[in-house]
C-alpha cells in the first residue's frame, strides 16, 4: 500500500497524508465462469476525510463494491489503491445493516473488540471505550448485552466500536436501513456529530437519497446492473450540519429532486433485469 514519506524539520522521517485515501481505475468484478459483471469499470478517486455515498438501485454492486475496497473480496480487473496515512492504525472498519455485535458480549466488551485484538494495552481501552460510550449516551449501558438493548441503540455500539478502533477508513453498508424513521433521525445527527468532530474517510452505502444529501460530502449513483458510475455529485451544504433545519432548506430539496431523477431510470432497469431473471 501506498505511504508518503516526508523529511519533518527535525530530520525524522513524517508520514504525510497522501490524496486521494482511495483510488479506483477501472474496476471490473466478474461472479463465477458465467460471466456474470457485477461491476464495470469504477474509476474514482476517494480524497482522505471525505464523506463519501454511493446509492444504486438493488443489485447493482454497492456492497461488491464496497466489499473490493474493504479487502473482503477480489476484482477481476482494474486498480485499487488505498493510501496510508498512518500504519499504526488499522486501515479499516465495517458497519453493516442489522445485528453485528457479538451476542455473547457486552456493550463494552463489544465496544473494546477492535482495540483489544490489537493488543492496545487494558487501561488504554478502557479509557478510549468510556469516552466513546459517554460521547454516545451509552456509558451506563456497558454492563448489558445487546439482547438487552433496542435497535437504535445496537447501532449506536456498532457506530461506537467501529470509531473507538481508529480505522482510517470507515465502510458503512446501510447501516441504518433496519432502524425506524425517529432512530434513523436521530443516528443520523449522532453520527455527523461525531463524523465532523473526526472527519474520517467513510464511504457509505445507501438506498436513501435524502440519507444521502443528509450525511454526505460527495455522491456517487450507479447504474443498474452492470454497475457503473452514473454520476458523481458534490454536495454543497456547510458543516456542521443540522439535520431537521437542512432538510427544510429548498436547494436541499432540490438536491435530492435532482439525484432521484437520475435515480429512477436505474431502480426501473433493475426492476425489469430481475423480472427477466438476470439479478
Ligand atoms: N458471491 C456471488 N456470486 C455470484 N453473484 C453474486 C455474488 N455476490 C453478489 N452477486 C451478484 O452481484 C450483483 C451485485 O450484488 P450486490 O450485493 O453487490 O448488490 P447491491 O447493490 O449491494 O444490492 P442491494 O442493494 O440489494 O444490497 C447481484 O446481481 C448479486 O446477485
Amino acid at each position: 500500500m501506498a505511504m508518503t514519506s516526508v523529511l519533518n524539520n527535525q530530520g525524522r522521517p513524517e508520514v504525510v497524508p497522501s490524496t486521494p485515501q482511495l483510488s479506483l481505475a477501472g474496476v471490473t468484478k466478474q461472479f463465477g465462469t458465467s460471466g456474470f459483471v457485477a461491476l464495470d469499470g469504477i474509476t474514482i478517486d476517494i480524497p482522505q476525510g471525505q464523506f463519501f455515498v454511493i446509492v444504486g438501485p438493488s443489485g447493482c454492486g454497492k456492497t461488491t463494491l464496497l466489499r473490493i475496497l474493504a479487502g473482503l473480496d477480489t476484482h477481476s480487473a482494474g486498480k485499487v489503491v488505498v493510501n496510508r496515512t498512518d500504519e499504526k492504525r488499522p486501515v479499516n472498519s465495517m458497519i453493516f445493516q442489522g445485528d453485528s455485535l457479538f451476542p455473547w458480549m457486552t456493550v463494552f466488551d463489544n465496544a473494546a473488540y477492535g482495540l483489544r485484538m490489537r493488543h492496545v494495552p487494558e487501561a488504554q481501552v478502557t479509557d478510549t471505550v468510556r469516552s466513546w460510550l459517554e460521547r454516545i449516551g451509552l456509558w451506563r449501558f456497558r454492563d448489558r448485552y445487546p439482547s438487552q438493548l433496542s435497535g437504535g441503540m445496537r447501532q449506536r455500539v456498532s457506530i461506537v466500536r467501529a470509531f473507538a478502533n481508529d480505522p482510517e477508513i470507515l465502510f458503512m453498508d446501510e447501516p441504518f436501513s433496519a432502524l425506524d424513521e425517529q432512530n434513523k433521525l436521530l443516528l443520523h445527527e449522532e453520527l455527523l456529530r461525531i463524523w465532523e468532530a473526526t472527519k474520517k474517510t467513510v464511504v457509505f452505502i445507501t438506498h436513501s437519497v435524502d440519507e444521502a444529501v443528509t450525511l454526505g460530502d460527495r455522491i456517487m449513483i450507479m447504474t443498474a446492473n452492470p454497475g457503473r458510475a452514473k454520476a458523481v455529485l458534490d454536495v454543497p451544504f456547510p458543516r456542521p450540519r443540522n439535520v431537521l433545519e437542512l432538510r427544510q432548506k429548498p436547494a436541499y430539496g432540490d438536491l435530492v429532486f435532482h439525484i432521484w431523477e437520475q435515480l429512477r431510470e436505474e431502480v426501473q432497469r433493475a426492476r425489469q433485469n430481475a423480472e427477466g431473471g438476470r439479478v
